[in-house]
C-alpha cells in the first residue's frame, strides 16, 4: 500500500483580478509531495512563489484561489480556519525566504528570535527555549552559538543570517518545509554551507520540502524530483536523476541552455516557447 502523501494538490488555480485584467498566475496546478525534496523550478511569473504561498495560506488578499484539493495530510488547507492556519503555520508547515532581512527583527538579538520561535510552538521556560535555541544554532553549524546568540542581526553575515533563519523556522520541527529562493542572495561557496544545513536538517527530521528556484542546475542537485513550471502550470515532473531524458521541449531547452565546462560552446541556446503548451494537460 502506497502512504498517505504528505501534501496532495489537484487543480490548483490563482488568480489575480482588477479593473482591467485577469493574470491567471497558476493554471490547473496537481502534485503530490511524499517525504522527499520536490524542487519547483520555472522562469520568472511561472507561478513558484505563490504556488508555496497558497500553501501556507498566506496569499494576497486579492488572490482568488480555488482547487479540487489541497490537503496537508488529513487537513484540508481551504477549509481550515484561519485559527487553525495559525497553528500549523511555523509548527507544522515552514517556510524559508530568500532574505533573512524579512524574517529576522532587526531591534532583537538573533538567539532570542529563535527562542521565541520555541516558546510560539511548544510550552516551556524561557530557559528551556533559550537551550533549545542554542542547540539549534548548533545545529545549523554556527561554530560559536553563545556568542552568535547575542548579536542583532545586522551583525551577522549574509549566510549565517541565513542559516539563523533556518534555526528559527525549523526549531519546531515542521513536516513540511517551503523553501523559495533560499540561496538566491548568497555567494556560491556560502551557498553550498547553506543547502548543506538544510539538507542535513531536513533529512533529520524526516520532513518534506518543497524547494523553489529558478536554478535547474541547483534544484537538480539538491532535490529528489523536479518539477518544471511556465506561465502557471506544470509542464513535466521528473526524477532528478532522470532529467537527461526530460521529454518537453522547453525543459529540454532549459538544458540546453545551461553552461557545460565538458561541452563549451560560443552561444547558448535560448529556450523556445510555444502557447500551445499552455492547452495541454498539466504535466504529472
Ligand atoms: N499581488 C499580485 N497581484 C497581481 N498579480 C500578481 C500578484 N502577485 C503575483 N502576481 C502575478 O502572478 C504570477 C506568478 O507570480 P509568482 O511570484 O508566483 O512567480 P515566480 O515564478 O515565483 O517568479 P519569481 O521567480 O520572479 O519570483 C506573475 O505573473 C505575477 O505577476
Amino acid at each position: 500500500m502506497t502512504p498517505e502523501p504528505v501534501l496532495s494538490v489537484r487543480n490548483l488555480n490563482i488568480r489575480f483580478r482588477d479593473e482591467t485584467r485577469v493574470t491567471h498566475a497558476v493554471r490547473d496546478l496537481s502534485f503530490d509531495l511524499g517525504v522527499e525534496k520536490l524542487g519547483i523550478v520555472g522562469e520568472s511569473g511561472s507561478g513558484k512563489s505563490q504556488t508555496g504561498r497558497a500553501l501556507m495560506r498566506l496569499s494576497p488578499p486579492s488572490a482568488q484561489i480555488t482547487a479540487e484539493r489541497l490537503r496537508f495530510g488529513k487537513l484540508d488547507l481551504l477549509k481550515a480556519s484561519e485559527s487553525q492556519m495559525m497553528r500549523i503555520r511555523g509548527n507544522e508547515i515552514a517556510m524559508i525566504l530568500q532574505d533573512p532581512k524579512y524574517s529576522l527583527n532587526p531591534l532583537i538579538r538573533v538567539g532570542k528570535q529563535i527562542a521565541e520561535a520555541y516558546r510560539l510552538h511548544r510550552d516551556g521556560s524561557m530557559r528551556d527555549a533559550r537551550d533549545h535555541a542554542m542547540a539549534m544554532l548548533e545545529k545549523v553549524h554556527i561554530r560559536n552559538p553563545e556568542r552568535v546568540y547575542n548579536l542583532y542581526p545586522h551583525e551577522v553575515s549574509g549566510g549565517m543570517g541565513q542559516r539563523i533563519m533556518i534555526a528559527m523556522m525549523l526549531i519546531a520541527e515542521p513536516k513540511l518545509i517551503i523553501a523559495d529562493e533560499p540561496t538566491s542572495a548568497l555567494d556560491v561557496t556560502v551557498r553550498r554551507q547553506v543547502l548543506s544545513v538544510l539538507q542535513e536538517l531536513v533529512e533529520d527530521a524526516g520532513a518534506s520540502l518543497i524547494f523553489i528556484s529558478h536554478d535547474l542546475n541547483l534544484v537538480a542537485d539538491f532535490c529528489d524530483r523536479v518539477m518544471v513550471m511556465y506561465q502557471g502550470r506544470a509542464l513535466e515532473t521528473l526524477p532528478s536523476a532522470e532529467l537527461g531524458r526530460a521529454r518537453h521541449p522547453y525543459t529540454r531547452g532549459l538544458l540546453d541552455s545551461l553552461p557545460r565546462l565538458d561541452h563549451p560552446c560560443a552561444e547558448l541556446a535560448v529556450p523556445v516557447r510555444d502557447p500551445a503548451w499552455l492547452d495541454a494537460p498539466s504535466g504529472q
